[in-house]
């Protein structure tokens, strides 16, 4: 094994690792590597039964570690390398990820769905996740059994209290009328820019307007198209489960404008669910497969149809929920006797917000 001092220094390790002797497998021999480990900034090369230490120039010379890299199967999560020094010259695009729903209640599902999704866009080696946004339909979408925005707000942050990266945004519930999503991630666009602005230096070349950011605290004003890919602001992307995606063909639920907007500007992460097949609706849709390059379909192979429907039934019928939901979740409906026959009587014989709005509606 290679003595620490090699190229543990960060400061040398920009360099060319021959030159500080750093033990480099040879380029043109074939791949012994058989395993990477980042310690520290340090990767460690299992090579032959021997650990050798690279710094980065000599680890991306490897034929192996890029053998490893393009094998999804073996590649080690944590590369390519990320020592503080090289955080500056990331050039992964950075993502937050929007989920929109009823979240009546949130289940153990709906937080897995931001695993998953993180998990695949970071395996591609070209985003960063930043942050997970949960944003609860408000009152006024007037689905069956919709219980109050408070108490789904109220859930949603007991459910994300031990997260460190997602968190309930109460913008979209908050709203005096049903807001298609399309609006919703407009807003949280806007948002990000507002917020990239206020830490860009004054010569960043981003304008900042006056007033925007109270603008938007105060939800005085929803923010026109705008551009996702400004430089410097995370890229917004739309989470949802494969049901979702495959409600845009119910006639008057989706309009096909909104539909091009959210595949085009912003882009879709979709998770598999039982029932629904993502691929084959994309294959179908004109729309879809010409934006299908900005929809990321990730499979979740330890299949899990929890469903709110089921959870909303079960807790009605006096049955255990337990495990399926969080605990401190449970035990809110509990505390405020959440869910029962009157409850999911709610907005029975109610024509949902977006199918009342585009039948009758202008469009
Ligand atoms: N088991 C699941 N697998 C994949 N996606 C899911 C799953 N459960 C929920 N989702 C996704 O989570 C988002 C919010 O869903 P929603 O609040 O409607 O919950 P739900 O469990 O689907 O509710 P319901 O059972 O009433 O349809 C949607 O994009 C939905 O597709
Ligand atoms: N036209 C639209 O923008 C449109 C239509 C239907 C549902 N949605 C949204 O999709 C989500 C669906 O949630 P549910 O699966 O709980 O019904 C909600 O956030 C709702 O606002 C948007």
């Amino acid at each position: 094994m290679l003595g620490p001092g090699a190229c543990a220094d960060p400061s040398q390790r920009e360099s060319s690792c021959d030159a500080h002797g750093c033990r480099a497998h040879p380029v043109t021999t074939p791949s012994p590597v058989v395993s990477l480990l980042e310690i520290d900034g340090v990767v460690c090369a299992s090579c032959f039964g021997e650990t050798i230490l690279l710094c980065p120039p000599a680890l991306h010379r490897l034929p192996c570690f890029w053998a490893l890299r393009s094998s999804s199967e073996s590649r080690p999560q944590h590369l390519p390398l990320r020592p503080a020094e090289m955080e500056k010259s990331d050039d992964r695009t950075e993502v937050v990820l929007l989920a929109c729903g009823s979240f009546n209640p949130i289940t153990n599902m709906h937080l897995r769905l931001f695993e998953l999704a993180r998990d695949h866009l970071h395996a591609t080696g070209r985003y960063r996740v930043v942050k997970g946004i949960i944003s609860p339909v408000g009152d006024t979408y007037k689905k069956k059994g919709l219980i109050e925005a408070c108490h789904r707000l109220a859930m949603i942050r007991l459910a994300t209290a031990d997260s460190d990266w997602v968190q309930v945004d109460p913008w979209e519930s908050s709203q005096n009328e049903w807001l298609e999503t399309v609006r919703v991630l407009r807003h949280h666009q806007q948002k990000l820019a507002v917020e990239q602005n206020l830490k860009s230096p004054p010569d960043s070349g981003i304008p900042v307007k006056k007033g925007q950011k109270r603008k938007l605290e105060n939800h005085e004003d929803e923010p026109d198209r705008i551009c996702s890919d400004r430089k410097g602001t995370p890229k917004l992307k739309l989470l949802c489960g494969g049901d979702l995606l495959e409600s845009f063909r119910i006639p008057n639920l989706w309009k096909l404008e909104d539909i091009t907007e959210i595949v085009s500007d912003y882009g879709l992460v979709c998770i598999s669910r039982m029932g629904a097949d993502a691929d084959k609706f994309i294959y179908e849709s004109d729309i879809l497969w010409m934006y299908r390059d900005n929809i990321s379909l990730v499979t979740e192979w330890i299949t899990n149809d929890i469903s709110a429907t089921k959870i909303r039934r079960a807790l009605r019928r006096g049955q255990s929920v337990r495990y399926l939901l969080p605990d401190s979740v449970l035990e809110y409906i509990r505390k405020h006797q959440l869910y029962n026959p009157e409850s999911e009587d709610r907005n029975t014989g109610v024509i949902l917000a977006p199918i009342q709005k585009y039948s009758t509606g202008p469009q």
